[in-house]
């Protein structure tokens, strides 16, 4: 028999990249300070290979802060899902992102944020973070769906479409990003979620695929919500989820246009106001940091 070598501690790793990890509501990114870049220092493949959660850092998705396009932005977010596939926006993310700026010293009340889905603002509280989401986007080819618009403006609202065996009751909004949001009576017993979430989010009538939202309307002010999100499965949060869940309850008049609505998420809650002065969507909830390192890539 040989003895077994000793492993070797390396100090340094090479082909490592310096990362930070943060969650909102236990939507888990992997942070990259790229801010003297204007592209991902990462590729979409390397982005999944740190995603893993058994050979990799493990997340929902990799962040980069880049350089602004211009002077009317502060900086650029840039986000992969867990699979490598490239999301417009991301709710929970925005907040994790204006949280790092935060801790690598880059202090202000507010950031103005260029993102794919356009101007995105966060601005920092005592103990959370509201993002002035932008307005929803509602025309159905714009979110994008071919499912039958049957509601003002060209948009879906509950439209019935035959997917894994069920009929459903479908409304899409985007909030840059897809969504498709469906309201049952009882989230455990109502769905297969496993089965239903995949079918739903690679369905025909979603050509850019879809995030799914299954919501239960528990009162007036309260929605509680499991999600499907697309090209990462099923997470604990989803921040555009949430908004776009509040939009459709709001627009199916399942829940009136109040203050603020509670949406429930399996990881804890945000609170979401789709404001009628400026027609935007705010959402406030909290970022956490986790823990940082390096790791190969
Ligand atoms: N978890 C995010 C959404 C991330 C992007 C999504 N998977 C997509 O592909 O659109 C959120 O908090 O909004």
């Amino acid at each position: 028999f040989s003895t077994p070598r000793a492993p070797r501690r390396a100090t340094t790793v090479r082909n490592a990249v310096q990362f930070s990890k943060y969650h909102g509501l236990g939507n888990d990114f992997i942070l990259i300070d790229n801010r003297d870049r204007d592209d991902p220092s990462l590729t979409p493949e390397q982005a999944e290979k740190l995603c893993n959660r058994n050979f990799g850092i493990g997340g929902d998705g990799v962040i980069f802060a880049l350089k602004p396009p211009s002077s009317e932005y502060d900086f650029t977010m840039r986000i992969y899902n867990s699979d490598g596939s490239e999301p417009e926006m991301c709710g929970n993310g925005i907040r994790c992102f204006a949280q790092f700026l935060k801790d690598l010293g880059e202090e202000q009340k507010s950031y103005n944020i260029h993102t794919l889905a356009g101007k995105i603002v966060p601005v920092m509280n005592e103990d959370s973070i509201t993002v002035d989401m932008g307005e929803p986007i509602l025309a159905a080819a714009k979110v994008p769906t071919t499912l039958e618009p049957n509601f003002e403006g060209d948009s879906v609202v509950e439209q019935t479409y035959e997917c894994n065996g069920k009929e459903w009751k479908i409304s899409c909004v985007s909030m840059g990003n897809p969504h498709a949001v469906i309201f049952v009576n009882d989230l455990e017993k109502d769905i297969d979620f496993a089965n239903d979430g995949p079918a739903l989010e690679k369905a025909s009538v979603f050509p850019a695929k879809t995030n799914v939202e299954f919501v239960q309307v528990k009162a007036p002010d309260h929605l509680v919500m499991k999600v499907w999100e697309r090209g990462a499965g099923p997470t604990l949060a989803c921040g555009t989820g949430a908004c776009a869940l509040t939009v459709a309850a709001i627009r199916a008049g399942k829940i009136p246009r109040g203050e603020s609505c509670r949406v429930t998420l399996p990881g804890g809650d945000l609170f979401i106001e789709w404001r009628e002065s400026d027609s935007h969507v705010y959402m406030t909830g909290p970022a956490t940091f986790a823990f940082e390192g390096s790791a190969k890539v």
